[in-house]
């Protein structure tokens, strides 16, 4: 199935301007692409043209044309277009059709008409692909973050469809069912010559497994169409503001050139003997001691279990602190019981047995309410927490509540909007958004509230590397400046490792570890129990034989930080 998009431009309904200029893009049968961009730039819309959500269910004017094996697209329905490509969402929950996770995966399974008995085997088998063979009976909705995303990868999988379209499958993934999920991806890729298109800001990730090509959009435009090789070794990543591959970054910081016949896109590939006398050059020079830490308490969990159903413990006498003016990750497995934390802490949920403390007061005794005025969450999707239809009432909301004077929350309502990179956006309506640019309106929403304890469930999910700078920066002063503790839940290693000081590591509804983030990633084996990944910062240090590798890791930390 080749796809040929000529002269195509798209505006929605609700826009002036169009959200497509002029694309000019073939895509070859079989073959692998992958799409970056920053967030808002058309990778989405342009999906949605392939799948005929845009124009069918999403309406705007389409000029030039959309080809799919020839066929223009204008000639199909959705229905037609659906048999041709398969959509993994960016927003799982708008996917789900069964009520359970295997009803779920059997859906496609049913519309081809595929006889019982094969129907329960291949549900199976292409469940413990994905991990979730122990829950098909499940609701989807009772899911976490990263389960709901393994659910629509099977769903996908058992697809018979020839062009698979992947928006942001890696998301709400953890590092190891990130790399499965990408290796699954490959192997339906060269197993079945499905052509596969990926949209995904966490470029390294997907580079995980080998791609043909990769296409840059920024603001409505393809910027670049080139091998993985080309685009690495140029500067067009930075000049766009798309992350480039850790162990890029830290040959970059040891000065090394790198060209596009060092083979870059692959850690695999990539000639690094030609490195390593650079790269110990800069070890040896940078090395500096970790600062201590602050010692004052702000959050205190003594021993905390919750079970969700009374038999199987999601957490099991959990105990870890925060201290003031810290900036703390917690890691883990998806479905491991870090999003239930935050529920405990906010107090949705109420523990079995245990406490949790802050300012040495037992929060058992406030109420949500009382809770909400000190602490801050963001939630992991924000379709969860949106509650007004235009931009500025949702961002006003809490301040209004408040009940502090209108010219105060303007003032107020302006500064977060600029500082998250949405000024010109604010008289906008929410839906208007892309999903990125949804999430940086719920950060907005919570930041200007000033809390005095700010978690941050996956605050990088769907966001590019501009503006999620931007905003962890700007997160970064009001730990530093304010004093405000930070506490992020993340499976992005890169972010962790960038702005976090400490991580808790939860596997199999227990502590597992509480230590350094250089510490941390320099240990494999606990890495792999908690379902994380060796980064490949570690891989660089271990190729170039380095012992210390917290130290480098460290190094690098220091770096990136004072390079911001
Ligand atoms: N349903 C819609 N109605 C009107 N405008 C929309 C709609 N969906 C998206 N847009 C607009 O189109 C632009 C591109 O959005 P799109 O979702 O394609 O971006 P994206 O590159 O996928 O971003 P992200 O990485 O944040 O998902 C955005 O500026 C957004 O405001
Ligand atoms: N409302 C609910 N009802 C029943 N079980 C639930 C509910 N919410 C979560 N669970 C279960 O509790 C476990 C922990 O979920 P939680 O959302 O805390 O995980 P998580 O570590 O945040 O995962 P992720 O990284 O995927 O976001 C999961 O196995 C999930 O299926």
């Amino acid at each position: 199935m080749t796809i040929e998009f000529s002269n195509f431009t798209f505006k929605y309904w609700a826009l002036e301007k169009p959200t497509l200029k002029n694309i000019n893009l073939t895509i070859g049968k079989g073959e692998k692409v992958v799409i970056v961009g920053p967030s808002g730039s058309g990778k989405s819309t342009l999906g949605q043209c392939l799948n005929g959500l845009i124009p069918f269910a999403v309406k705007g004017d389409c000029s030039g044309s959309l080809k799919i094996n020839g066929k223009d697209t204008k000639s199909l329905d959705l229905h037609q277009c659906t048999n041709i490509v398969g959509t993994v969402l960016q927003d799982t929950d708008g996917q789900f059709v069964g009520l359970s996770v295997g009803e779920d995966i059997a859906f496609a399974l049913e519309n081809q008409m595929v006889i019982q008995e094969d129907m329960h085997t291949i549900v199976k088998d292409t469940a413990k692909m994905v991990e979730l063979d122990d829950i098909l009976d499940v609701s989807p909705f009772d899911l976490s973050g990263g389960q709901k995303q393994r659910v629509s990868l099977a769903g996908v999988m058992v697809d018979d469809v020839d062009i698979l379209l992947f928006d942001e499958p890696l998301a709400s993934l953890d590092p190891k069912t990130g790399k499965a999920a990408i290796d699954i991806i490959d192997h339906l890729h060269r197993d079945t010559g499905k052509t596969v298109i990926i949209i995904e800001h966490r470029l390294e990730d997907v580079l995980h497994r080998p791609v043909d090509r990769i296409i840059m959009m920024e603001q409505g435009e393809i910027v670049a169409n080139m091998t993985p090789d080309q685009l690495i070794a140029s500067d067009l990543l930075e000049q766009h503001g798309i992350r480039e591959p850790l162990y890029i970054s830290a040959l970059k910081a040891a000065g090394c050139q790198i060209t596009e016949d060092d083979k870059p896109a692959y850690f695999s590939t990539l000639n690094l003997d030609k490195f390593k006398p650079q790269i110990e050059n800069w070890y040896h020079q940078s090395f500096v001691a970790c600062t201590p830490e602050n010692s004052e308490r702000l959050l205190t969990v003594n021993n905390l279990s919750y079970s969700y159903d009374g038999i199987k413990n999601t957490l099991d006498d959990v105990s870890f602190h925060i201290n003031k003016g810290e900036f703390v990750s917690i890691l883990g497995k998806n479905g491991s019981g870090k999003s239930t934390i935050t529920r405990l802490i906010m107090g949705v949920l109420e523990p079995d047995t245990g406490s949790i403390f802050m300012n040495g007061q037992d929060l058992a005794q406030s109420s949500i309410f009382e809770r909400s005025q000190k602490i801050g969450i963001v939630l992991q999707n924000p379709n969860h927490m949106i509650s007004h239809h235009m931009i500025f009432d949702e961002i006003a909301s809490g301040l209004r509540n408040r009940g502090i004077n209108e010219a105060t929350v303007e003032r107020k309502v302006f500064d977060i909007l600029e500082l998250c990179g949405l000024k010109k956006y604010r008289h906008w309506p929410i839906d208007a958004l892309s999903y990125g640019q949804k999430k940086r309106v719920t950060i907005a929403t919570i930041l200007v509230l000033e809390p005095e304890l700010l978690i941050l469930d996956e605050p990088t999910a769907g966001q590019d590397y501009h503006h999620y700078t931007l905003m962890m920066e700007f997160v970064r002063e009001l730990n530093r400046k304010l004093g405000i503790t930070i506490l992020i839940i993340s499976h992005d290693m890169h972010l962790v490792l960038e702005y976090t000081q400490r991580a808790i590591v939860i596997a199999n509804s227990q502590l597992l570890a509480d230590a350094p983030v250089n510490t941390i990633f320099s240990q494999p084996a606990l890495l792999e129990k908690a379902n994380l990944t060796v980064t490949s910062l570690y891989s660089l240090a271990h190729a170039m034989g380095i012992e210390r590798i917290d130290n480098f890791i460290h190094c690098f930390i220091e770096h990136e930080a004072k390079n911001k």
